[in-house]
């Protein structure tokens, strides 16, 4: 690729590097200190952190960073389909794939650029890939770290076909949580009274149908509670609100995943025994993550030639577990 670092520079210092097999990464910094890494294999963010330097994703320490597949963790991109659809790759084949860094993308709006540090980055498929979906297309993907920290990852999707494809899409996004298991604590007093406190739980979520990929896809009805873990999970909430959080009691810090286009979340965690039957995955790190992607699945989205699409999240860590506030369906975010 050869982008020397000081193209970059006026971009709130983005540093390029090799890493892994010669996969090439992007660093992007904010003044404040936190920061993005950025593989351009797979277009995936495989690292965010706070100003005080803490890690907010999770990465697992079996991910194979290698191709022919995404490494278990961070933030990947999955189009254009999220679950396998008869495809040989599951979660699609973008995620698998080599992105180039774009210089002089089409403009998107100035408040996407203004105090934020960037990288633009695009993805063509190739002749192998058209064999398997057979639909020509232009991905864009910005990744950008704003000045209080915040990740936010825009996609552009532009149908350049003679004919209107269909797809889903998903951010693939591991949070690093301290342990997602709910603690049973038990007061024994005169009249016993049990108390179940969970440590991890996603709010947002509650009163929402679901598809229960643990059961076919069937639908279900969340019961109004947030969510809480005690085995594996894997669902689609439908029709979200624009903004879930996810709080984690013991690191007192909040999550927050505002989202645009994206109407569905997927919350995925494979609990124990699936835990250990991923190579790339630690027996035990079931504890430390949850997956919270912003999604559009139910629905296809349809694109006509020359038609493109935006969807885009946004997150927040922020230090705290009260976020009443921040889950106001009315507030703008972008
Ligand atoms: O192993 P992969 O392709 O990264 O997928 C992991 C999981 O990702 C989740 O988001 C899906 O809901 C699960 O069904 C899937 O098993």
């Amino acid at each position: 690729m050869g982008h020397p670092a000081a193209v970059w520079d006026h971009r709130a210092s983005l540093e390029l590097s090799k890493d892994w097999n010669g996969i090439e990464q992007v660093m992007l910094r904010n003044p404040q200190g936190a920061s993005a890494r950025v593989s351009l294999y797979g277009g995936q963010v495989i690292s965010w952190r706070n100003d005080r330097g803490e890690e907010l994703l999770f990465t697992s320490s079996k991910a194979i960073f290698k191709s022919p597949k995404a490494m278990r963790g961070g933030i990947s991109v999955c189009f254009p389909q999220f679950g396998s659809c008869g495809s040989p790759e599951q979660q699609g084949f973008v995620k698998n794939r080599i992105w180039t860094i774009e210089d002089n993308p089409p403009p998107l709006h100035p408040n996407d650029s203004i105090g934020k540090s960037f990288i633009d980055l695009l993805l063509k498929p190739s002749e192998e890939d058209l064999k398997f979906w057979p639909h020509g297309f232009e991905f864009r993907l910005r990744v950008s770290l704003a000045s209080d920290g915040n990740l936010i990852l825009i996609s552009r999707i532009r149908n350049i076909n003679g004919k209107p494809f269909s797809f889903s899409l998903a951010y693939h996004t591991y949070l690093l949580v301290s342990d997602i298991r709910s603690l049973i604590i038990t007061f024994l007093l005169i009249i016993h009274s049990i108390i179940l406190q969970s440590e991890v739980r996603i709010e947002g979520l509650e009163t929402l149908d679901y598809l229960d990929n643990l059961s076919g896809r069937e639908r279900f009805t969340e019961q109004g509670d947030a969510i809480t873990f005690e085995s594996e999970v894997d669902r689609v909430y439908l029709s979200s609100p624009r903004c879930v959080a996810v709080l984690d009691h013991e690191r007192k810090r909040t999550y927050l995943i505002r989202k645009e286009g994206l109407p569905d979340v997927v919350v995925w965690n494979p609990w124990e025994k699936k835990s250990k039957a991923m190579t790339d995955f630690g027996d035990e790190e079931y504890k430390q993550m949850i997956c919270v992607n912003g999604a559009a699945i139910e629905k296809n989205i349809t694109l006509k030639p020359g038609e493109e699409w935006t969807g885009r999240i946004e997150l927040a860590a922020i230090p705290s577990t009260f976020c009443s506030d921040y889950l106001d369906p009315h507030l703008n975010f972008f």
